[in-house]
């Protein structure tokens, strides 16, 4: 198979997804997901004129007074009485206006002799600290549009709007294999031979923000009959990652296994660099997505695939990364025919290359929060040059 843009990759992997049934999510499931439907105001809000301070409900035309307190509205208190001209009533921030008032003397501005007030200070205006009825939105007003992210200022809006559950996709089940013969699980003995397996590990970190559940089939050995059996444990998951054993040689069985198991490869080798040998195909309902096994690959890959899957999974309309555009601080060579994804730090300066560029450099790849994009056969550009940038940490 010939090697595929990136831009196209992801089109094609985007594509292989099932639209996924809306659910209605109690409130406190919806944060990080996606709206599937409009939400509408079910009430007003505020419900009634309320007062936005603690103090005395007049007619504004009265000032300064006296009045007559005769009443006290609270939060909560549904019907004030009504007032009659001289008379005012005590009343608290986010309580009813009383008929007949029409704005606030706040306390400070008070002078109290038992039921006596009056104003000490400054005319008030009609309105003055009057939240009117409807201010925030109004009953069937569109307060959220499909497609928009539920975080925790959208809940809010939703809940003083009326609502208890929000329509949205269903948490996601991804399944993980590792697969090699060398790896050992995290934190256990590492003889000679071995390496800890942390593709897993760093798969689920960049899944948490994510509702939903990972399945870790566990550690896979480079054997066809245990790679079908890892296989068919992660039956039915929305999407089966695999790391390790995409590439050519004797040991990489992730491709024919999942033809064995009845899978449909869709595309093999990205011409992008790291990660030039993902896997993607269909298998059932599910999405499978085989990355590399170097960590840096994993990461990359998974930044560019995996999680843009997740998102339109979830319904986000935009899915896909999206550069920033940063000067180089360093000159950058010329690019290989693959599009480069190469590891950086940014600063106020800019954005600086890592000297490490090896696709199994953990470490360079723990440093640095953003990655440089290279496009296929890019030329030398000068220290200084605008470059198109990912961020890859919040
Ligand atoms: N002759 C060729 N050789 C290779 C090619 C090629 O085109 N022709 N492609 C290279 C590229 S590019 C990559 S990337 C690697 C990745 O290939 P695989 O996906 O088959 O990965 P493995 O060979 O299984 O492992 C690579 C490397 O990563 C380590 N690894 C594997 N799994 C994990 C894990 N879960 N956690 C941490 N590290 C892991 C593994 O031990 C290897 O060191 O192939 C090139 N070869
Ligand atoms: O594409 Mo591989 O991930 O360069 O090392």
């Amino acid at each position: 198979m010939a090697l595929i843009p990136v831009s196209e990759a992801q089109q094609r992997l985007l594509a292989l997804a099932r639209p996924r049934a809306t659910e209605m999510a109690p409130i406190g499931a919806c944060a990080g997901r996606w709206l599937a439907a409009p939400v509408q105001a079910l009430r007003d809000q505020p419900w009634a004129d309320l007062s936005a301070m603690d103090g005395y409900a007049v007619r504004a035309a009265e000032w300064p007074g006296p009045w007559t307190c005769v009443d006290e509205s609270r939060a909560g208190t549904a019907t004030p009485h009504a007032l009659a001209p001289g008379q005012c009533s005590r009343i608290f921030t986010g309580a009813p206006m009383p008929p007949g008032a029409d704005a606030v003397l706040i306390q400070e501005n008070a002078l109290r002799d038992g039921d006596r007030i009056t104003a000490s200070a400054d005319p008030l205006p009609p309105g003055r600290h009057v939240r009117p009825r409807g201010q925030d939105f109004a009953r069937g007003a569109a307060l959220l549009n499909p497609g928009s992210r539920i975080g925790p200022a959208q809940i809010a809006l939703a809940v003083l709007a009326g609502h208890g559950a929000l329509p949205v996709r269903p948490r996601l089940r991804v399944a993980l294999l590792s697969t090699g013969d060398e790896l050992v699980p995290p934190g256990a003995p590492v003889p000679p031979g071995a390496l800890p397996a942390s593709n897993a590990a760093m798969l689920a970190a960049m899944l948490a923000p994510f509702p939903g559940d990972v399945i870790d089939t566990g550690l896979v050995p480079d054997d066809m009959d245990a790679t079908v059996a890892a296989l068919r444990r992660a039956a039915g998951a929305d999407i089966i990652v695999s790391t390790g054993g995409a590439s050519v040689g004797d040991h990489d069985l992730v491709r024919p296994a999942f033809e064995a198991v009845g899978g449909t490869l869709d595309f093999w080798k990205i011409r992008m660099r790291p990660g030039k040998p993902l896997i993607a195909g269909t298998w059932g309902d599910s999405v499978f997505l085989g990355l590399p096994g170097n960590p840096v690959s994993a990461f990359v890959t998974a930044h560019l695939f995996l999680l843009p899957l997740v998102r339109h999974l979830f319904g986000d309309p935009a899915p896909l990364p999206r550069p920033i555009f940063l000067p180089t601080t360093t000159a950058l060579s010329a690019s290989g025919e693959r599009e480069e994804y190469l590891r950086a730090v940014r600063s106020d300066d800019g954005v600086t290359l890592l000297a490490s560029q090896d696709s199994a450099s953990s470490a360079a790849l723990a440093s640095a929060d953003c990655l440089i994009v290279r496009p296929p056969n890019a030329p030398d550009v000068l220290a200084g040059a605008i470059v198109p940038t990912l961020p890859i940490r919040d």
